[in-house]
This record gives structure tokens, C-alpha cells and sequence, in this order.
């Protein structure tokens, strides 16, 4: 039998709901649609039929309701992989723990974790308004430094190539996302495979008024071939939302919308449009099916 896990290491409220995100195994559906920004939960949700429950937290904001008679989640979970982390650890929780006992379940459930995100691509012919699914996600952030993940030979190979050519003291790290929900989500989208920063400034090589360290990071990734594998986009969680659901057993998929160019230095101005489209494309695939 599993071992019970301690007060101090996975932290329940007085309320029996879970530390940072706050809920009840009650309140979550088994497809949660992940964005950023708290304010664009509200944006998704806004088409459900109806929401059953609402509540947030510092950054995490959770609607969850019916959209065409589907029990759908929206969550909004801030930025960077340090919180993809958490979330991650606490939706698992959720469902593969009891809490009651603090005891694995034995049998375990897997979600579909959808991340609809922003991002910027790193190739001419990537331009802002497409809609891009992540096939792979790049961490350029050191979260797997402290798990133990298996990855494929292809995965070794990429992480190896990028800290070459960036000359890095850390081999990244490469994971691959779900299949099931690229073939369900994918359709009409482009893919790519996605480098996941831990910053927007320096890591993804803007220059503000300091000089990033890799200036020419954009050109030395976009321009990898490695066999025919390339990079296609800048952003900042991919990589911890793909490794984490390998980790844990869930099946995850990580939605662009390419709001930025950033070879020919253009931003869009209708970021909302692209986001709100790719919001649509979501829910009308995950209806559909
Ligand atoms: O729009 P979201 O989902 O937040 O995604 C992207 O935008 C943020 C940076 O502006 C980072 O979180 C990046 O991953
Ligand atoms: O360029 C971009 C745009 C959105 N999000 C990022 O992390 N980078």
C-alpha cells in the first residue's frame, strides 16, 4: 500500500481544498483548458452555457461549467514553469490522491490539460496570427533538473544539439506532448516545436537595457535543423506542462497563438483577435469530440 504523504508536503486548507489552488476533487472537470493571464479565463469561459463554480487565488483562477453539455475546467495559472509546476502537482493531486487519507489512489486518472497561450515565433515565415500546437516543448529552464524523466533518443539528441550550439553549461531538455489531443486539437493549426524561456527579456534574446548574454539566441534556434527537426516559437511553460504530464501520467497539449514576429520585429495589433480565435478553435474541437 502507498505511504501516507505528511501535512507539511502536500498542504490541504482548513476548507479540505488543495494549498495554491484552492479546490475540491469536486470542482475540477477532466479537461482543463489552461491559460496565463487570470483575466483570460473569463474570455473562455464566457462561452460555457453555464459555470457551476468560480474561485481564485493569488494567480490561479478557476472556472468550471458546461460548454455544449461538455464539463469543461478553465484555469488560469500565471507565468513560468515554477508554477506550471505546482499546478501540475496539485491537479494530480486532485484526482490521484485522497485527500481525506493522504493516500495514492490506486487507480489512476488521467486529465487533458490544454494550454491556450501566447508566444512568439522565432522564424520569418511563422508570422503573428498563426495559430501554432506545440508537438515538442524545450526547456531551457532547469525544473527537470530536480525529477527523474526517461526521454526518448530524439529528445536527448535535440537537448544535447541546443546547448551546443548555445554553447550552455546545462543540456536542455526536450519532451514530447500528447498525440491523442494533437490529433483531436491539431487539425488546421501548424505545428511546431515549442522553446520554453525562463524569462521574457534576456532568455528569449530581447534587449531592453541589458545586453542578454546570447544575442543572437533567436537566429541560433531558429535557424536548428537537426534532421529535419526544428524550433519554431518562444514561450514560457510548454516544457514544464509536457514533462510534468509525462511525470504524472496525463495527457497535455500546448496551444500558440503567435502574437509576435521576432525576426521581422513585428507585434500584432490584435493580439485579442488571435487569442480569442484560437479560444473558439478549442472549445469547438473539444465539443466536437
Ligand atoms: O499568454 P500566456 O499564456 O501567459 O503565455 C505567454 O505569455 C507570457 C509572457 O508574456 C508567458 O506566460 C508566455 O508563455
Ligand atoms: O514573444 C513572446 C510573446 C509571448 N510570450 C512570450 O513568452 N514571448
Amino acid at each position: 500500500m502507498s505511504k501516507r504523504i505528511p501535512e507539511s508536503e502536500l498542504i490541504i486548507n482548513p476548507d479540505g481544498s488543495i494549498y495554491h489552488l484552492n479546490l475540491k476533487p469536486e470542482h475540477l472537470a477532466s479537461t482543463v483548458i489552461a491559460v496565463g493571464d487570470p483575466e483570460r479565463v473569463s474570455k473562455v469561459s464566457r462561452y460555457f452555457d453555464e459555470i457551476e463554480f468560480s474561485i481564485s487565488k493569488r494567480e490561479f483562477v478557476t472556472h468550471t461549467g458546461y460548454y455544449k453539455g461538455k464539463r469543461l475546467t478553465v484555469m488560469s495559472t500565471g507565468m513560468g514553469t515554477d508554477n506550471i509546476e505546482i499546478f501540475m502537482t496539485e491537479l494530480d493531486a486532485l484526482v490521484n490522491i485522497d485527500l481525506r487519507t493522504r493516500i495514492p489512489k490506486e487507480n489512476h486518472t488521467t486529465l487533458n490539460i490544454i494550454r491556450v497561450g501566447t508566444s512568439g515565433s522565432m522564424r520569418k515565415e511563422i508570422p503573428a496570427g498563426t495559430m501554432l500546437a506545440s508537438e515538442y516543448g524545450i526547456g531551457l529552464d532547469t525544473l527537470m533538473a530536480f525529477y527523474n524523466t526517461e526521454y526518448s533518443h530524439l529528445e536527448q539528441k535535440v537537448g544535447r544539439k541546443i546547448q551546443e550550439d548555445l554553447e550552455l553549461s546545462f543540456t536542455p531538455y526536450c519532451v514530447k506532448g500528447s498525440k491523442k489531443l494533437l490529433d483531436l486539437l491539431g487539425e488546421g493549426l501548424l505545428i511546431g516545436n515549442t522553446v520554453t524561456c525562463p524569462g521574457f527579456f534576456g532568455p528569449q534574446g530581447r534587449e531592453v537595457r541589458i545586453k542578454p548574454a546570447i544575442p543572437d539566441i533567436i537566429e541560433k534556434l531558429g535557424n536548428m535543423d537537426l534532421d529535419g527537426f526544428k524550433l519554431s516559437n518562444f514561450e514560457m511553460e510548454t516544457s514544464g506542462y509536457y514533462a510534468m504530464g509525462r511525470l504524472l501520467g496525463h495527457e497535455v497539449l500546448s496551444l500558440n497563438a503567435i502574437i509576435a514576429n521576432r525576426i521581422t520585429q513585428e507585434f500584432t495589433k490584435g493580439a485579442y483577435g488571435i487569442v480569442d480565435k484560437l479560444i473558439q478553435h478549442t472549445l469547438k474541437k473539444l465539443a466536437d469530440n
